[in-house]
């Protein structure tokens, strides 16, 4: 779906951390990119293809011999929501989540946070551009991560996204994240989708509230 995740920071400025999860060298995560890459290969492939009905055979192969393998859900997810570090599950920087782009969210010195990413196929919105509701999964969770990089966080109550112009899929793109205030309880927090020459495709501003939900365990 997206180019793979660079945890090297290239193109951060100096001195910034990836606050989300990073690439490892472990088997669920190459299972995962895999997953990725049969997504879109999906979405790609000749429809007249006449091997697809022995792709469909294959894959469900594979997801059965995955469901044979898991534990109770409960029991799993403790496991997801083990420690109190990031997470590898969630469906924008998880890598163990096919359904992530996956995004790296960088920590910048000056308080604010920024990851980047080219979006495909599988995003699809208007053709050739992102999809709306996409471009609000990656600020949300861009936005949290700001809050969590300020050291305040808390759940959404509201997001108001703009939507300036149409957001292209394969461009590099950057995603931000600002925190701007704390109230008492409420949080505010903005951010932007930008193309490389610096346009602003999406604009949001989000208000959250301190409040958790308990991690299982
Ligand atoms: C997914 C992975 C997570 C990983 C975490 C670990 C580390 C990983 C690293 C990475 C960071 C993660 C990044 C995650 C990002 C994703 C975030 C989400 O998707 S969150 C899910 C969607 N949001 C909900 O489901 C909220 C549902 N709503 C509620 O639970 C409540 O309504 C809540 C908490 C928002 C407020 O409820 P109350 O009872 O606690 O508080 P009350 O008294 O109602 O409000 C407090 C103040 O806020 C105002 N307020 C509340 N809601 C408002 C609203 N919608 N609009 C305007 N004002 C509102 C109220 O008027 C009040 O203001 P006055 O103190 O009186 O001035």
């Amino acid at each position: 779906m997206t180019t793979p995740a660079d945890t090297s920071g290239a193109g951060m400025p100096a001195g910034s951390v990836p606050l989300t999860s990073v690439p490892q060298d472990a088997p669920v995560d190459r299972a995962t990119a895999a997953a990725r890459r049969v997504v879109e290969a999906l979405l790609l492939t000749d429809r007249a293809n006449a091997n697809l009905e022995r792709v469909a055979e294959e894959l469900n192969g594979i997801a059965e011999h995955l469901e044979q393998h898991a534990p109770a859900v409960r029991d799993r997810m403790v496991d997801m929501w083990g420690g109190e570090g990031v997470t590898r599950h969630d469906p924008v920087t998880g890598l163990e989540n096919a359904i992530a782009l996956p995004l790296i969210v960088y920590g910048l010195p000056d308080g604010s946070v920024r990851g980047e990413t080219t979006v495909t196929i599988p995003y699809q919105g208007p053709p050739g551009c992102v999809h709306g509701g996409v471009s609000a999964l990656l600020l949300d969770h861009t936005l949290g991560v700001a809050n969590m990089w300020a050291g305040r966080d808390g759940m959404t109550a509201q997001l108001n996204v703009r939507y300036h112009r149409p957001t292209p899929l394969f461009e590099p793109l950057q995603i931000n994240g600002r925190q701007e205030s704390v109230d008492g309880r409420k949080i505010r927090t903005t951010g932007d989708i930008r193309t490389a020459e610096g346009e602003v495709c999406v604009s949001v501003e989000g208000l959250f509230v301190d409040k958790k939900v308990p991690r299982p365990r």
